[in-house]
């Protein structure tokens, strides 16, 4: 399966760390630092509370587990940079995307999901990226989904929409009943639910998927003019998926397939990139639409907007420890820089808040500080003192503002808008995009039919009131779609009918019996 990868590397991680290490690194010490006599490293019928190695090894180890992240809790991080390749100073004056040949550092963890921390990357749902660019300006981050679509526009539905995706509280085993009550209550929904569960909802790995941070971004240039953006990064690799049956072998063998994939792609020297662009309209252009492009739930349609590249970004590292850059990066989308205000629709601003409030539970209120979240450049602050760490919390420096012995002060930015943009955002569904994507984004009939087969599987167990509503809300976007699935489902019913249902085997045999031979499927990249 690792394709473009000759070696696994990741098995010779030790082998490696010994051939540079000929001899043991040192002494062990304590935690304190003090050298730990052999006599004190077992302790079998000994005084235990003797021990400063024994306490520090067990007192430590139960309390390694950090607060988890409510989503996307399994990830996989890499570093590596960004290039400008393009002049698109007319549109934005941010540093980092000014400048032909330009590099600028960065972090990307990955991350699928509903799975918690060590879960399985083969489960079709939100594959992610997080960037943080250490620019000369401060931290800019992007989170991105390996979709362009997005499944709700009211920030309160996030909690909803995730518990309606997690597992029951009561018997804490998943139960596709909730997501399809959710859906159908807002069907918004569907256009991102036919994303995810076409052939673009499962990618063959991280290195073969494209990104976008979704939200129309408003950016402006050094003259203080603003454009609406759409951000884009797609994968240099061209874009490949799996289906479910492969992810289904796949994932009974290596569940972080993914994970590994993207090790030894880059320790291999493979480095994954992809390219930068940005779909860019005017305000004036956004007067004459017939849509709105502020809606997340939608695609921008072709011939309203033009489309400019602007880089590459590459990875090359892999961090030398998981936990301290992959699990202690702390991605925030309002982390912006100047040029990029940034997005005005409503599920940002609900966003504005929950990272800032996810980071200070999970990581402390100090979580910038932390190596791979510090900015690069001067960080002058008026904040002090909380949980570690606290670096140089601004030694002697005035810890009030404003004050007239010398601290930090305000500059001027004179490009930045003197206006902000209001966006307005309503929960109606619109069947349109969720028409097209059927119709026009999937290619052939085998795009179409897996479509209908992965919904199909979905309603498997799903309540008829439930059910029959769902389906119902299909025939609205296409008719072919609601047969096919309702053709799929009856065969589907009767195998799993005959099947006894607590016989794991024959239970899920409809799907798990046919395994393809693995052929990499071929995507487009859509533009809408
Ligand atoms: C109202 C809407 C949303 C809310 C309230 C929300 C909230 C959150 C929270 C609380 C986390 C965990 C953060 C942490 O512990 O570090 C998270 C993670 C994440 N979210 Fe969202 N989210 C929303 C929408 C979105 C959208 C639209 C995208 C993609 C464009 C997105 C992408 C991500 C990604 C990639 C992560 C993982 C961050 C990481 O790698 O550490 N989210 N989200």
């Amino acid at each position: 399966y690792y394709s473009n990868v000759t070696i696994d590397r990741a098995p010779r991680q030790l082998r490696e760390f010994k051939n540079e290490h000929p001899k043991p690194i040192g002494i062990i010490t304590t935690e304190a630092g003090v050298p730990v006599d052999l006599r004190d490293s077992i302790i079998l019928n000994k005084d235990i509370f003797n021990s400063e190695f024994f306490t520090d090894t067990l007192t430590h180890f139960v309390g390694e587990p950090i607060p988890e992240r409510v989503v996307q809790g399994h990830g996989y991080g890499a570093f590596g940079y960004f290039e400008v390749t393009n002049d698109v100073s007319k549109f934005t004056s941010a540093d980092v995307f000014n400048g032909i040949g330009k590099k600028t550092p960065l972090f990307v963890r990955f991350s699928t999901a509903r799975q918690s921390i060590n879960g399985n990357e083969l489960v079709r749902e939100h594959k992610a990226a997080s960037i943080k660019f250490y620019t000369k300006e401060g931290n800019l981050d992007l989170l991105t989904i390996n979709i362009p679509a997005y499944d709700y526009r009211d920030p309160l539905d996030f909690p909803n929409f995730i518990r309606a995706q997690k597992k029951h509280p009561k018997t804490k085993i998943r139960d596709l009943n909730m997501e399809w009550d959710f859906t159908t209550l807002r069907p918004s929904r569907f256009h991102a639910f036919m994303w995810r569960m076409s052939d673009y909802g499962l990618p063959l790995g991280f290195r073969k998927m494209d990104f976008f941070p979704l939200h129309a971004y408003e950016i402006n240039n050094k003259h203080g003019e603003r454009f609406i953006a759409k951000l884009n990064f797609r994968t240099e690799l061209g874009l490949a998926n799996l289906t479910t049956n492969q992810a289904l072998a796949i994932a009974s063998q290596e569940p972080n397939y993914f994970s590994r994939d993207l090790y030894n792609a880059i320790t291999n020297k493979n480095y994954p990139s992809w390219r930068f662009e940005m779909d860019i309209m005017t305000l004036d252009d956004v007067k004459s639409l017939d849509y709105n492009p502020f809606d997340v739930t939608r695609l921008w349609k072709a011939g309203t907007f033009k489309t400019v590249t602007v880089g590459r970004l590459v990875l090359n590292e892999i961090p030398d420890s998981h936990f301290r850059s992959t699990e202690m990066s702390a991605f925030n989308p309002a982390n912006l820089v100047p040029g990029i205000p940034g997005p005005a629709d409503h599920v940002f601003k609900g966003r504005r808040l929950a990272y800032r409030d996810a980071h200070n539970h999970r990581l402390g209120r100090n979580h910038n500080k932390i190596d791979v979240n510090l900015p690069r450049g001067r960080v002058l602050t008026y904040t002090r003192d909380s949980d570690p760490p606290v670096r140089e919390n601004m030694r002697d420096a005035p810890s009030f503002f404003p004050n007239s012995f010398n601290g930090p002060v305000p500059y001027i930015e004179p490009s930045r808008p003197s206006q902000k943009l209001v966006v307005y955002d309503n929960n109606i569904a619109d069947f349109g995009p969720a028409w097209y994507f059927y119709n026009y984004i999937l290619k052939n009939e085998g795009e179409r039919q897996r479509l209908a087969d992965n919904m199909a599987f979905t309603l498997l167990d799903v309540d008829e009131e439930v059910r029959e509503r769902g389906l119902t809300m299909v025939s609205w976007i296409d008719l072919d779609l609601v047969k096919r699935i309702r053709e799929r489902f009856a065969v589907l019913r009767k195998a799993a009918d005959k099947a006894n249902h607590v016989d794991v085997k024959t239970r899920f045999s409809p799907l798990a019996s046919c395994i393809e031979s693995f052929v990499e499927g071929q995507l487009t990249n859509h533009y809408y």
